[in-house]
This record gives C-alpha cells, structure tokens and sequence, in this order.
C-alpha cells in the first residue's frame, strides 16, 4: 500500500515517523513539498521519496493524503482534480468539510475526512474518522490502517462530530504541554530545578493517565482519592474552582470547536 502525503510539515511527519517506526517500507512513503528546506529535511530524517512535483506524487500511490493548511486546500484541490481518478483522498486538514473538498476536485467521492493528532510520532495519535457515503468499506479499512498504525482511530457517522474531536484530540496535545509548562513553572518558582520539576511533572502526567486508563472509575472518584479531608489537595482544588479553572477550560475547547466550525463555513464558501 503506497502513500502519497501532499505537504510535508508538522502533522504528515509525525505520521509518517510512526508509519516507519510500526514497519512500513520508506520506499513505499512518497511526500509533495513545496518547502526545499522541508524536503531535505524528509529525506533526512524519513529516507522516503520526496517531489515538488503533485502529478509525480499523485501517480506513485493510490492513496492521497492532503496535509496542507486549511487555507490553502482549495487552491492544491483544483490543480489535484485532474490527476485523482478513483484514488482514495484522506484529508486532514482542520475544518475542511468533505462536500466542499469534494466540490473543488470536481465530485470527486471517496473522500475521507481524519483528524489525527501530534503523538501519532510515538504511535500513540489518537484520530477521529469520517468517511462519505460514497466511500467504500475497502478504502475504509484502508484509512483505518494507516491511521491504526500510528495510534487509535474511531470512526463518527456524523461529520459535525469531527469538528468536536478537533476540540478534544486534534488540538488537545497543546492543553496538556500547557498544563506541564504551567507545573513546571510552578516547581521553578517553588525551588526545584527546571530538570526536576519537568522530570516531576512528566512522571505524573504519565502515571495519572496510566492509572485512570487503566481503571473503569470516572475520572473525579479517581481525583477524590488524591484529596484528603482538611489536606493538601483540597485546597489545591479550592484554588482552581475559585479561579473557575474549568470553565475556562471548556470554554476554550468551546473555542476550539466554534474556529473548526467558521474555517469550514469560510473556507468553504469561496468560489473553485
Ligand atoms: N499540527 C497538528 O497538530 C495537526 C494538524 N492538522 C492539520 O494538518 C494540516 C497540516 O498542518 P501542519 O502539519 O501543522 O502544518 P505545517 O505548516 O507544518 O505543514 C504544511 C506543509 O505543507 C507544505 N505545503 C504548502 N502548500 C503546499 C503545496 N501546494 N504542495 C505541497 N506542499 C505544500 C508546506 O511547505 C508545509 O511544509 C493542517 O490542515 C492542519 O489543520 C490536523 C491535526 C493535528
Ligand atoms: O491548530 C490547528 O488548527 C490544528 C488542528 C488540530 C491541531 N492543530
């Protein structure tokens, strides 16, 4: 199964570093890049075949990933559209509906919309999937694959649903590195290095998640465990619900969800 990425930035090279370290051949990993710096450094870094030429791309793989920005997929869509045939498209930029995309590469239908996320490069991404009706359940399977060898996938019958998922997985990598900068930081001012406290911080990151995946309890009876009467904890938490800490956090998610939304209104409003 080859696979052409068309862009080769932040997000295609944290799958292709999974795809690689679960097993797959470079050989069979082609990129488009625009970037000569970015080129280089695929080569470098992946050993896979690189171009800056889309019809090359497009030809050597019968599975197209889109991994350029949001704003410019429509402009790579209409000079793509000729080049697809049946191919399986697989588009992950944020907000893209699937109808529009399917519009600029002229009806084109076998679409697949992913929304992956950053730690695919360690193969533990986490990536929501929507797929047309048009699609067939081979192409399916084959997302699913791909996507499956760099992490967990689920599928969501409902294309709003994705645009949900960006809020929660795509984008929330960057909430968890901001709570570690904020412990981090919080260590530093508190006395410890900054190697100690990154080294505390980590290691209770890791051990809370592993704890909680690996219980069936919900997630504040797992945090009233932390919390002993007239303790420590308790006044930690005072602390957070007096600042309204999460409402802040869902209201930024909220803002997360409402931007995937106004990119695939704006986005997808513009003339092919
Ligand atoms: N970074 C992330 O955590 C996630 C990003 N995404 C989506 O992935 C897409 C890519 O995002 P990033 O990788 O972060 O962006 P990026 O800016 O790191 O990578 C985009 C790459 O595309 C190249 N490019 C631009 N136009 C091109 C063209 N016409 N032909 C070939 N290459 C071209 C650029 O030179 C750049 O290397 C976006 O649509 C984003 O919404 C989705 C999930 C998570
Ligand atoms: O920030 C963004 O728009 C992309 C989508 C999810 C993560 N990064």
């Amino acid at each position: 199964m080859n696979i052409t990425f068309i862009g080769g930035g932040n997000m295609a090279s944290a799958i292709i570093g999974g795809l690689i370290q679960n097993g797959s051949q470079p050989a069979s990993i082609c990129v488009v890049e625009i970037d000569a710096h970015a080129r280089e450094r695929l080569i470098r870094q992946f050993g896979i075949t690189v171009t800056e030429v889309l019809a090359d791309g497009i030809d050597a793989s019968d599975i197209i990933v889109f991994a350029i920005k949001p704003q410019q997929l429509q402009a790579l869509a209409v000079q793509a559209r000729q080049l697809l045939q049946n191919k399986l498209v697989i588009s992950i930029a944020a907000g893209i509906r699937t109808h529009h995309l399917s519009q600029w590469l002229d009806n084109h239908a076998r679409i697949i919309r992913a929304m992956p996320n950053t730690p695919a490069l360690i193969g533990k991404g986490m990536t929501g999937l929507y797929a047309q009706p048009t699609v067939d359940n081979l192409q399916k399977e084959q997302a699913a694959k791909i996507l499956g060898a760099v992490g967990t996938v689920l599928w969501v019958d409902e294309e709003i649903l994705l645009d949900a998922v960006t809020a929660i997985s795509g984008s929330g990598p960057a909430y968890v590195f901001y709570f570690l900068e904020a412990m981090q930081e919080a260590g530093v001012e508190l006395g410890l290095t900054a190697d100690i406290a990154r080294q505390l911080t980590l290691q209770t990151f890791l051990g809370a998640t592993d704890l909680a995946a690996q219980s069936d309890e919900a997630f504040n009876t797992l945090r009233s465990r932390v919390t002993s009467k007239g303790g420590t904890t308790e006044q930690a938490l005072l602390s957070l619900e007096q600042s309204a800490v999460k409402q802040a956090f869902k209201r930024a998610i909220r803002a997360s969800y409402d931007r995937s939304l106004e990119m695939g209104e704006i986005l997808g409003r513009t003339e092919s």
